[in-house]
């Protein structure tokens, strides 16, 4: 168990902390913080990536979950009067409420064991965000970038490129964190589309469509999307039935979405 400023890393917050000056300056470098930058930083832990930051833009805020941490961050940066530090799990939080006039340029060494379902969170507020810089799992970033015909290609990935442009950065190897992980780790760089390129109709058909499909990424459509999609609306899309979910593409997963709300429409209107 590593051991810093009084604090013992938790693993059930998934805290691996950055020490090599190396890696966090390749990082801020990537990042490349501006004064006016309204920036909000995800799990600052002990505060490696938070120190450099603050030095441009001394307005940054931080949301971290453990409270124990909250004491060691007021202490060490108490020089700079206009951080803000917020007590919270950044799953449920709203981000939008930390908007003013500029969109959100959003950091993180994200905890590797809520990574996932924390991206959908922020994708879900992607409309108030400038960029994201995360440190992911390796595979996460990889999943994220994959694109159809990718054994790493699904519901992440798919979703992710449809809200973002995903940029892998770099890979950093175990030993820049104490206590070392057990996975390797990349940066990515998230920027939300100025203009969605394939906007569903309805957002939530898009996403029961794709993790239908990927609930059964071994299976055929016919049989992955079976409970959902008839094979004549597959055909109708000039889709092949016999193909798995990995061989559609984004604008593939959007037509589906799409043809399934305007018939449930006209179904409506028949009423
Ligand atoms: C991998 S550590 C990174 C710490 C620091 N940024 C660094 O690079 O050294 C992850 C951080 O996220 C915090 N954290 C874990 N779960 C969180 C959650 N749900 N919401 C906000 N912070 C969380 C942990 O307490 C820890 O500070």
């Amino acid at each position: 168990m590593s051991k810093k400023a009084g604090h013992q890393a938790r693993k059930r917050f998934g805290q691996n902390f950055l020490h090599d000056p190396g890696v966090i300056d390749r990082i801020i470098r990537a990042i490349h913080p501006k004064p006016e930058d309204a920036i909000v930083e995800i799990g600052p832990g002990l505060g490696a990536l938070t120190e450099e930051i603050l030095e441009v833009n001394p307005k940054l805020q931080v949301v971290e979950l453990d409270r124990d941490l909250i004491p060691v961050l007021r202490t060490r940066f108490f020089n700079y009067p206009e951080f803000r530090i917020h007590e919270a799990d950044a799953l449920k939080f709203d981000f939008s409420q930390l908007m003013d006039e500029k969109p959100l340029r959003i950091i993180g060494n994200l905890p590797y064991n809520i990574s996932t379902p924390l991206i959908f969170h922020l994708l879900s507020q992607a409309d108030v965000i400038q960029d994201m810089h995360f440190m992911l799992q390796k595979e996460v970033v990889q999943r994220m970038a994959a694109v159809s015909g990718d054994s790493s290609y699904g519901r992440l990935g798919i979703m992710t490129q449809y809200f973002c442009k995903v940029q892998p950065l770099f890979e950093v190897s175990a030993g820049a964190f104490r206590p070392a992980p057990k996975v390797d780790s990349a940066i990515v760089r998230l920027v939300p589309h100025a203009e969605l390129p394939h906007p569903a109709r309805d957002l939530g058909t898009l996403q029961a469509v794709v993790r239908t499909a990927f609930n059964a990424r071994r299976k055929t459509l016919r049989k992955a999307l079976g409970t959902m999609v008839s094979v004549e609306q597959l055909q109708q899309l000039g889709i092949n039935d016999g193909l798995r979910p990995e061989n559609l593409t984004l604008a593939d997963y959007v037509n589906i979405a799409d043809l399934l709300v305007c018939e449930k429409n006209s179904e409506g209107n028949d009423d």
